[in-house]
This record gives C-alpha cells, structure tokens and sequence, in this order.
C-alpha cells in the first residue's frame, strides 16, 4: 500500500484521486488544501482517505505527492519540500499547464537527488474546484510528461499509478512543452476572454445586449469562464512565450482587417478556407480529449423514488444524460443531484423541465 499525498483538490486533483481510487483501491489518498470546505467535501464523498491540514507534516510519510494547485503555487512547494526529509523513494509530480518555471523550481529537490516528475495533462474544463471532479476528466487525453533527470523506472511508476486516467503519455522538454501548450491553450484563454470583454463594452447599451448570443458566441468563450487566479498564474508563468504568440496573432487580426477595409474578396475568402480545411481535418476523433460537460444541480427530496422521479421525466422528454451524482443523502436531510449532460441546450431543456415539475434548481455549470 502506497500514500499519496494530493496538494490541492480541486478539479484536476480530485480527478486524479478518482482516477487512482479506481485503478489502485488499496492505496491510501491524504488530500491537502487551503480550502477546509473542499476537504470536507472530499472526505464525504470518499475521494480522499483522510485530510492534511498542515502539508509539511504530511509530505515526509509520502510515497508519492502530486502538486496541482495554481502553478505559482507549485513552485512554492517545490521549494518548501526541498527543504524538507523526504521518503528515500518519494516521487514527487506535479499537473501545472506550465512546465519551465517548475522545472526550475524542482532543481534544488533534484539536486538533492529526489525524484521529480513534470506532468501536464491536455484536459480539463472551464470548471474548477472539487465538486468538478471527474474519474474520465483524461480519458483518451494527452498527458504531458517532463522527466528531466528521472529514471525511466520513476517514470514507469508515475504512469502506472495514473494507469486508471486512460491517457496518452507523450514525453517533452519543458521549452517545447511551453510553446506549444501556450499557441493551443495560453493563447486561446487571452481569445476568449478579450472578446468577452470587448463585447460587454460594446453591447453596454443595449437592453439585452450579451444575452442575445447564441451558439457562436457560446462556443467561442466557453473557456472564458475559467478560474482567473488559475490563468493569472499561468500566464505570469509563461509571460515571455504567449506575448509573442499574442503579437502573432494580432498581425493575423490585422491581415483580416486591411483585407474588410479594402474588400479584398479573395483575401477574405481565403482567409476562411485555410481555417476551414485546417480544422476539418482534425475531426472530432482527432481532437484529444473527451469533450466538456454541462451540469444541473437540483434538490431531491428524501423520498423513496425521489431520484426515479427525476430520471423518468428526462426519459419521457428524450433528455439524454451522460452522468448522474448523488452529492449528499442522508436520512430526513434533502440531496442533491448532479445531473450531466452532453450539451448545454439540453441541460438548459433539462432545467426548464424540472422547474416546471417544482423541481429546485441549485445551480448550472
Ligand atoms: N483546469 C484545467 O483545465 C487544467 C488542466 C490541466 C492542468 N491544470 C493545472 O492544474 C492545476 C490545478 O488546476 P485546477 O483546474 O484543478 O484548479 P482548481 O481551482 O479547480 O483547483 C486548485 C485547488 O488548489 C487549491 N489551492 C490553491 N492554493 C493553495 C495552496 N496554497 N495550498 C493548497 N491548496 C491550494 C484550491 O483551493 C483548489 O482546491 C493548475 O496548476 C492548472 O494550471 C488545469
Ligand atoms: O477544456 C477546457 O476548458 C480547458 O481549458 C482545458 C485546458 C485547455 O485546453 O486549454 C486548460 C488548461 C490546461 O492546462 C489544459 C487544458
């Protein structure tokens, strides 16, 4: 029986905690966080066998300790456990989307001949914390690996453990990872936030202004939902590379915008069917992840049949799900159902429909 410790549960750590629970059930998961409510959480719902509030005390018992909190706070526990007495044959692996200023952060520790790890898995969602866990968060997904001065047998080990994540292992140097993870994730992020942004403003004065979006508009920002102190992280993390990124793609805005100011049809034209074949191409079997989920939280009641209720109705109204999630039940207290959907329209459908039956809807997301 291994301990791993998970510093910070939130959705990529509690991910990875259903992921292990499922492929290695013998093996005991201590949790850590700043956050006491998630811990409690986590505990409730079996994700973690027991909690750490004091880090540094729990690190030194640890067969394997996975970091994955904001990467800025990544570093910061590389550079406190450097300090520390480790197990001899700790293996310690982080999930942070930047690779270079952790593997920098990780030297001291390596210097001192403990085993590290990078590790980037290429999934995840617009969702954060605990309760957007999910065991197939990685399924079929990419996953970063940054071994550096680790023996192939550490990296054996780290890919066993994750065994139950279902992902691609692809091995990278952390320059190569950087450039790539900033144009295919960085870059988007800064997208979809900017347009929000933009459009908020330009829309201020109209009644229902951002409302009146539909599918394109939805599709293009999803991502700009993301947590801010997350990217905040990220980006200071990665400044150098996506601000040349970010100048490329201004001059590809600006190549568009001479060829609309002087109606430069084959211009245009173009511009779209290089897009278009590009991104044909790559078909949804090509694109690695699976993709994004919708939920619904609702109040059940504490009555016999209660959960039926609710599946027969979405039954009736040809409501497909793709998950159902019991967050709490117990006797003479109400629970809550997570219901999962595919689409964001059909769980918004979803919602309607139960509305309609009295149902109580906590929150989407
Ligand atoms: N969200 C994604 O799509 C995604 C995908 C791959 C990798 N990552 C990376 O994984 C890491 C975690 O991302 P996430 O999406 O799970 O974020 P999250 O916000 O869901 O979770 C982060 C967790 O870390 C905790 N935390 C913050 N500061 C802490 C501290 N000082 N000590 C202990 N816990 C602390 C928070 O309370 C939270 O529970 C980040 O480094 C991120 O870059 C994210
Ligand atoms: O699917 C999403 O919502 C994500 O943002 C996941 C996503 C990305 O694709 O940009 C975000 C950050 C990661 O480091 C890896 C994956």
């Amino acid at each position: 029986m291994s301990q791993i410790l998970i510093k910070g549960l939130g959705l990529i750590g509690s991910s990875l905690a259903l992921a292990i629970r499922a492929a290695h059930p013998t093996d005991r998961i201590v949790g850590c966080d700043v956050n006491g409510e998630s811990l409690d959480y986590a505990v409730s719902q079996h994700l973690i066998d027991d909690r750490a509030d004091d880090f540094m005390a729990a690190a030194p018992s640890a067969d394997v300790i996975i970091l994955a909190g904001p990467v800025s706070v990544i570093c910061d526990d590389l550079a406190l456990l450097a300090s520390l007495t480790l197990k001899p044959d700790v293996l310690i692996t982080d999930v942070g989307s930047t690779k270079q200023t952790v593997l920098r952060a990780a030297q001291p520790l390596q210097q001192r001949g403990v085993t590290f790890i990078g590790g980037h898995p290429m999934a995840g969602s617009h969702k954060s914390g605990v309760t957007a866990g999910r065991a197939d968060l990685f399924e079929n997904a990419f996953y970063f690996l940054v071994p550096g001065l680790a023996p192939t047998s550490a990296v054996t080990r780290l890919q066993d453990l994750l065994v139950g994540t279902h992902v691609k292992w692809l091995t990278v140097t952390p320059t190569q990872h950087d450039r790539i993870v900033g144009q295919l994730s960085h870059l988007p992020h800064i997208v979809a936030a900017a347009l929000v942004n933009q459009t908020q403003a330009a829309l201020a004065d109209s009644p229902l202004g951002l409302r009146l979006a539909a599918g394109g508009f939805k599709s293009i920002t999803r991502i700009a939902s993301s947590d801010p102190t997350m990217w905040t992280a990220i980006l200071l993390n990665n400044g150098a590379l996506v601000a040349d990124q970010l100048k490329a793609y201004q001059a590809e805005l600006n190549r568009m915008e001479t060829a609309i100011t002087t109606q430069d049809v084959a211009q245009i034209k173009a511009f779209f069917t290089h897009a278009k074949t590009t991104r044909d191409h790559l078909g949804p079997d090509r694109l690695g992840s699976l993709p994004n989920f919708f939920d619904l939280f609702l109040n059940v009641p504490d009555q016999v049949g209660a959960i039926a209720d609710v599946t027969q109705r979405l039954a009736a109204a040809q409501l497909s799900l793709v998950n159902i999630h019991i967050l709490e039940i117990r006797e003479e207290v109400d629970g809550v159902l997570q219901l999962t959907f595919g689409e964001a329209a059909t769980r918004d459908q979803a919602a309607e429909l139960l509305q309609a039956a009295d149902y109580q809807i906590v929150r989407r997301s």
